[in-house]
């Protein structure tokens, strides 16, 4: 029992490595988006840029596909982070 709990406990510390890494990852996306945003503002360009986002997703669903993730969740997280992406340009204007 104590081996497992070892075990478990060893486990956890590398989930707690990953959800760092992704958190970091996704904030650095996120300034990389503000930047662009800033770009779009200064041009006069629209947030939406719909080409652009089906070309992402469809980036998303090869190498989400690849990774054995979930197509619905490769979706899911597309859409979520396509949403946050441009609520951080939409608070620039
Ligand atoms: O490529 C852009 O124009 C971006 O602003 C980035 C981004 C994205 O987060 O991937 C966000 C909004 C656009 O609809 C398309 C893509």
């Amino acid at each position: 029992m104590d081996n497992i709990r070892e075990e478990l406990e060893q486990y956890r510390a590398q989930i707690d490595d990953v959800d760092r890494e992704l958190l970091a990852c996704l904030a650095a996306r996120f300034r990389l988006s503000e930047t662009i945003g800033l770009l779009k503002r200064s041009a006069d360009v629209h947030v939406v840029q719909q080409d652009r986002a089906t070309e992402v997703k469809k980036r998303y669903e090869t190498l989400g596909t690849s990774q054995g993730l979930r197509p619905d969740f490769i979706l899911e997280l597309f859409h979520l982070i396509h949403q946050e992406s441009c609520r951080v340009q939409d608070r620039l204007r």
